[in-house]
């Protein structure tokens, strides 16, 4: 393979943003028929490189070869014409277009509605990503989006894939699928660079790997040659942080869900039958499941986004299923939701600011004004705490790279003294380094005796986290067991929705310690 000139070549590529160097004379080779990693702590400068190539940001320095030829791409359109595509990690959709309608966009020229229709189906059947071309993406969940972003971009039939983050909401079975696909675009000679965070991963999958830090290269090696921790140690410059759960005994319940039913707001969406779940002071519940299966109503009936039977939530006692998101809040619920630019924190305004966003009665305001000296100070703190990297509490919040704002999103919440916490894919597209952390913040709310649930599509997370675990699927709620009784077999059957039968399928192996091995 290597034999071949690079199909893309990068020499001393820099780019420097007014607080920061993103990038710093980086060399980059990918040959055809390369599945590339390129892997870096949050904030390390992948994702502006990646943009570099795909002519959505511009270089300060350096130079860029294709097939051995120098260019200069100024746009996505040129790089798509050299025949490069790319998945981005914050999805490029429109929410009110369907699937087919935003495919549509994205081609240079595109065919007539129906024959696009068919094309997306063969090419979601072909590759194993279940997309539904009339759809509106609104009505779709994150980790639907980005099958929609795969597909498009399959459909261009790259000779370069960029993937930021493909598999970071894929079921194990769905990023097994993915990897088939990927192997089989690179036997057949598209090159590949491929970021993620998840390290076994890019071991199973990617013939090199590019290691930045802090903007710079920090080496260049065989990942199928590296150990977890050896790549890990490049990436961070350190030993990896350990992470330690110990059983503890839970309290009284603070979360109770009795009975709820919630139908689909969309005809695409996922109606809730009958869940009942409770969640005690001291312990970490997590909610498994492919995405789309109701997580989403899940959450929203939880947080109060939507109202339901006043009897079917309970919070620390007070029926609250006719309660604001506001009202729960003052219950001492606390919530970070999946989307983070958006929803978790208002993309345009400063960090100090986005403390406001679900901080305002936490002493931020004063008879409806705000103290401008607390919010930066509570910012500050979130900030130190939570180890995030960005321009200080001024710093806008689209300007953090997507692991650091998540952290912050979750240090602010966390740091509002939370009775029960409730949180959605804590640690997507988040680095290892992050991930530990965040993990070690929730366990020790889990400690102070806060209610934690989690809903997350990464399985490994919630084995390693909750000390109970049950799985949504199809709008229904499995049977609650402890995390260390169950299986992996047992929690894939319940995914599938099969769930009548509840003899348990006993652990071949700790379900924990297979992740660790
Ligand atoms: N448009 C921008 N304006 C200012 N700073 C930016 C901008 N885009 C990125 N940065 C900064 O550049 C640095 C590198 O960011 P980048 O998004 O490339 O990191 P990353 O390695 O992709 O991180 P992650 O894994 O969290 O996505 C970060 O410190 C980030 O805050």
């Amino acid at each position: 393979m290597q034999k071949l000139p690079p199909r893309l070549e990068l020499i001393n590529v820099g780019k420097r943003y007014p607080a920061v160097v993103a990038n710093d004379g980086i060399d980059l080779r990918v040959y055809p028929g390369e599945i590339h990693a390129v892997l870096g702590e949050n904030g390390a400068g992948k994702s502006t490189l990646m943009k570099i190539i795909y002519g959505v940001v511009a270089a300060d320095t350096g130079e860029m070869l294709w097939d051995n030829r120098q260019v200069t791409i100024d746009s996505p359109a040129q790089a798509r014409a050299l025949g490069i595509g790319m998945v981005f990690q914050h999805f490029s959709l429109f929410e009110t277009l369907t699937v087919a309608e935003n495919i549509s966009l994205a081609l240079d020229q595109p065919p007539p509605t129906a024959e696009l229709a068919r094309q997306i189906t063969e090419v979601s059947v072909e590759y194993g990503l279940p997309v539904e071309p009339h759809r509106p993406v609104h009505t779709m969940s994150v980790g639907e989006r980005q099958r929609v972003e795969i597909v498009r971009c399959l459909l261009q039939k790259p000779r370069l894939l960029i993937m930021d983050e493909p598999t970071s909401v894929l079921t194990p079975q769905a990023v097994q699928k993915l990897f088939e696909t990927l192997r089989r675009l690179a036997a057949e000679g598209c090159s590949i660079v491929y970021i993620s965070h998840k390290l076994d991963e890019i071991r199973q999958l990617c013939h090199t790997a590019t290691v930045l830090r802090n903007g710079r290269l920090a080496g260049t090696v065989d990942p199928r040659r590296e150990t977890r921790e050896s790549l890990a140690k490049l990436m961070i410059g350190r030993e990896l942080p350990r992470f330690h759960w110990e059983p503890r005994t839970a309290g009284e319940t603070r979360l109770s869900v009795k009975q709820l039913q919630l139908p689909s707001s969309d005809p695409f969406g996922t109606a809730l039958e009958d869940i009942e779940l409770a969640v005690r002071s001291g312990e970490i519940v997590g909610i498994a499941g492919i995405s789309g299966n109701g997580q989403q109503e899940l959450l929203s009936a939880l947080s109060g986004e939507r109202t339901t039977a006043a009897d079917s939530v309970f919070l620390c006692g007070t029926a609250a299923g006719k309660l604001n998101a506001a009202q729960r809040r003052r219950l001492g619920l606390r919530y970070v939701p999946e989307e983070r630019l958006g929803r978790g924190a208002v993309p345009s305004l400063s960090l100090s600011l986005n403390t406001l966003l679900t901080g305002s009665e936490q002493g931020l305001t004063e008879k409806g004004l705000i103290r401008y000296p607390a919010l930066r100070r509570f910012a500050r703190r979130i900030i130190d705490r939570f180890k995030v990297k960005c321009g200080g509490e001024q710093a806008i919040a689209s300007s953090l790279s997507g692991g650091n704002l998540q952290k912050f999103i979750v240090g602010r919440e966390t740091l509002l003294s939370p009775t029960v916490m409730l949180v959605a894919q804590p640690t997507w597209g988040v680095d290892i380094g992050a991930a530990a952390l965040i993990r070690q913040a929730l366990l020790d709310l889990r400690d102070e005796g806060v209610a934690v649930l989690v809903v997350s599509e990464d399985l490994e997370e919630l084995l390693t986290l909750s000390d109970r675990i049950a799985v949504l699927a199809d709008g229904r709620l499995s049977p609650t067991v402890p995390t260390r009784e169950t299986s992996i077999e047992q929690i894939g059957l319940w995914m599938s929705g099969a769930f009548g039968d509840q003899t348990a399928i006993p652990a071949t192996e700790d379900p924990v310690e297979i992740f660790h091995a």
